[in-house]
């Protein structure tokens, strides 16, 4: 994306910004209703408001500020450390000893940013945050920002924090990856800055993006908080920085996947960025806290857990744990999505599900040599599902309460791919590109309470409808890569993630849902670790596993060729790949690579993000145009109230009924115009969905 396209998106995005406070959102269903059109600007500080009103209070409401705050990341400690740790061929010798030797300044930062718990603004170029109003923030806020940063150091500050972020319906973190031994080598610079609450993205040429993610004040002095920082850095181990990923993340769900809740917590974030990498560890800790709490907190009431494991490839399933057995989805009387075929596995310990996870990423990878390729063109799906016997009978089949899944998303540049000649490359390009769309649609729908969420509008979503209905959790963690030559694509996933993250301004409503769950209710506002026992390690090997079909009938849904997105079918990438070595030992392993003219390739990449911010712009003008219809029937009813006055001039009254008239047509026409030209656009990159559009 060029310069212009770049401070356009960042304006964009700090237009649509927009804090409302909480004493201008009516509660009465009028205010709901305009605050799930994100037009609770119009409601006034009165619980009804009247038309005539509108120019007053609905005006003042509306509020374009934006929201920063220090909290300082840098020496902080690297989540994901030791029990994934890459070997010496991929990392940087020792570069986890010494300190002093780091390649990045994050290298042990926790690199994890919660975007949820904050407004964020995307700052245009050269604007820093002391520039922007001052922040009057609430001390909550600035001890939520200490907790992660001190890795719970401060327990008494953590009741308050954690009990805020559990309760998010949609949670979303940044998360930021240590330069590699290759990008070290080849003198990439750590682009990414990590500053108390925010992320500032160095471009070349020394152009600064400032990206603005969190707004507190701080209650202690940056100094101060440093000093306690390098003291903490020292004491991390990389099991309690893996587990601070966790906990920051998926641990708050776990306990209300017994009360009928569905889950998901996914990766997203381009190739190479640490989707996998991060989340990897995060089934099996919570299978653990699982397993805990079936033995202790629900110990003999009958509940079993299952795990399945299988792919989105080309808008087909694929199963990872059946030697990749073509699946397909139903729908049931009740419109539950049931994949017949999946075969799931009841499981009674860890080390059970890590071997599934292992044949699964077996199965995923096999017949490559590289390393991420595969797998970024395909979404990957763990599922924990958490089942209990009907009324203890062990003759009927168990009912399922909950479930937490897992996505390892294809990377977000492959929905880029859609100028690609290989048609099959362009269909799994233009399939991504769906997805993700789709998938940010339904959050959004989601979060706003609508009736209709758009699951339809691909696999992923149809597959996960039943995480968007009902009681249900999104964690969103957004991957970036600290290189300079991933500048772009980091770019993209923050815009993207910001962009999920706007979408959830109401998650405080959401939280009598939690209150609800009574018996539960310490364990949801108080990290996991505090409800359970306080045995370190859990171990129960009594039972074994069995595989379970999960649907007697299979039907093959279609004549779509199984293939395994494998290098021989991909023949063109539009990987941006700027090291040749890369190219080489990619060649040798197999795939045939096609080198894309340089110009497509950065048409390509802007394709997803270029959509995302006309889909916005439509939606922002669609709100308009409301506001506008608003004030001119404001203007009519004056207009009606005058003609029934005696002595009113009937051509006086004409005139203006036609300017009324004409002004409405005007604004529907211009909206009908965008809607034409977005359903173009869409058309074009293949993403126009049955339904949802
Ligand atoms: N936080 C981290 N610390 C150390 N190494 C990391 C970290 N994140 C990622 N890596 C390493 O970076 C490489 C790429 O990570 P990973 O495979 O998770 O990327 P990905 O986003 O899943 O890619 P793809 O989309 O192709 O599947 C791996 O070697 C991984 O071990």
């Amino acid at each position: 994306m060029n310069a212009v396209g770049r401070q356009r998106s960042g304006a964009s995005t700090a237009n649509h910004q927009r804090q409302y406070s909480d004493n201008l959102i009516d509660t009465s269903s009028n205010g709901r209703w305009l605050q799930s059109a994100g037009l609770q600007h119009l409601q006034s500080n009165n619980a009804v408001p009247p038309l005539q009103d509108f120019n007053g209070g609905g005006q003042g409401s509306r509020m374009y500020r934006s929201v920063q705050a220090q909290r300082n990341y840098s020496g902080g400690s690297d989540l994901f450390g030791d029990p994934l740790t890459p070997t010496g061929d991929s990392w940087p010798a020792g570069r986890r000893m010494n300190v002093e030797e780091q390649v990045s300044p994050n290298e042990y930062s926790p690199g994890l940013l919660d975007l949820h718990s904050f407004d964020t603004e995307l700052l245009p170029e050269g604007k820093s945050f002391d520039d922007s109003e001052p922040y009057l923030g609430n001390s909550k806020h600035a001890s939520r920002a200490s907790v992660t940063l001190e890795n719970n150091a401060s327990k008494s500050l953590a009741a308050d924090n954690v009990k805020a972020s559990n309760v998010a319906k949609i949670k979303v973190v940044v998360r930021k990856r240590p330069l590699n031994k290759k990008e070290v080598t080849k003198n990439e610079e750590d682009i990414i800055e990590t500053h108390s609450n925010s992320l500032v993205v160095h471009e070349t040429k020394l152009k600064i993006l400032c990206w603005s993610i969190f707004q507190l004040l701080l209650s202690v002095s940056d100094r101060l908080l440093q000093s306690l920082l390098d003291a903490l850095l020292s004491s991390f181990t990389a099991v309690q920085i893996t587990h601070s990923v966790y906990r920051e993340t998926v641990e708050p769900i776990v306990p209300i996947i017994f009360q009928r809740t569905k889950a998901t917590c996914f990766a997203y974030g381009q190739t190479g960025s640490g989707k996998t990498y991060t989340m990897k560890p995060l089934p099996l800790k919570a299978s653990r806290d699982i397993f805990q709490l079936m033995h202790h907190t629900y110990r003999n009431q009958g509940f079993c857990l299952f795990a399945s494991f299988f792919e989105i490839y080309g808008g087909k399933l694929f199963d990872l744990l059946s030697d990749r057995k073509k699946l397909c989805m139903r729908e049931d009387g009740k419109q539950q999505v049931c994949i017949v075929g999946l075969q799931e596995y009841k499981v009674s310990d860890v080390e059970t599900i890590k071997d599934l996870i292992e044949k699964g990423n077996a199965t995923r990878s096999t017949g490559t040599t590289g390393a991420n390729e595969e797998s970024s063109r395909s979404h990957a799906i763990l599922q924990l599902t958490i089942k209990r016997s009907v009324d203890g009978s062990e003759s009927k089949p168990p009912r399922v309460v909950g479930k937490l899944s897992f996505i390892d998303l294809a990377g977000s540049e492959r929905g880029a791919d859609t100028t690609d000649n290989d048609k099959q490359t362009r269909m799994e390009g233009a399939e991504i590109n769906k997805s993700l769309l789709a998938l940010k649609e339904c959050i959004r729908a989601l979060d706003n309470d609508q009736g209709h969420i758009p699951f339809r509008g691909s696999k992923l979503t149809e597959v996960l409808r039943d995480s968007f209905v009902g009681n249900s959790r999104t964690v969103m963690i957004s991957c970036i890569s600290p290189n300079s030559g991933s500048c772009e694509h980091t770019l993209n996933t923050l815009r993207y993630a910001d962009r999920v993250k706007s979408l959830s301004k109401g998650n405080s409503s959401k939280k009598d849902v939690f209150s609800s769950i009574s018996n539960l209710k310490e364990s949801t506002t108080q990290p996991l670790s505090s409800a359970l026992p306080p045995t370190e390690t859990f171990e129960d090997n009594t039972g074994g596993s069995w595989p379970e079909q999960t649907d007697n009938e299979y039907y093959d849904e279609d004549s779509y060729e199984q293939e395994k997105p494998s290098r021989k079918n991909s023949k063109v990438e539009a990987y941006n790949f700027s090291n040749s070595e890369d190219k080489t030992r990619r060649t040798n392993g197999q795939t045939k690579w096609k080198e894309q003219p340089e110009l497509d390739i950065k048409n390509s990449e802007d394709n997803l993000n270029a959509l995302l911010m006309e889909e916005e712009d439509l939606v922002n003008a669609h709100r308009r145009q409301v506001e506008e219809t608003m004030d001119i029937v404001r203007e009519e009813m004056n207009l009606l109230v005058k003609a029934d006055q005696p002595g009113n001039q009937l051509d006086d009254y004409i005139s203006k009924l036609n300017t009324i008239l004409s002004q409405k047509a005007a604004g529907i026409l211009q909206l009908q115009n965008r809607l034409a030209r977005f359903q173009q656009r869409l058309k074009e990159h293949n993403v126009l969905v049955s339904s949802g559009y």
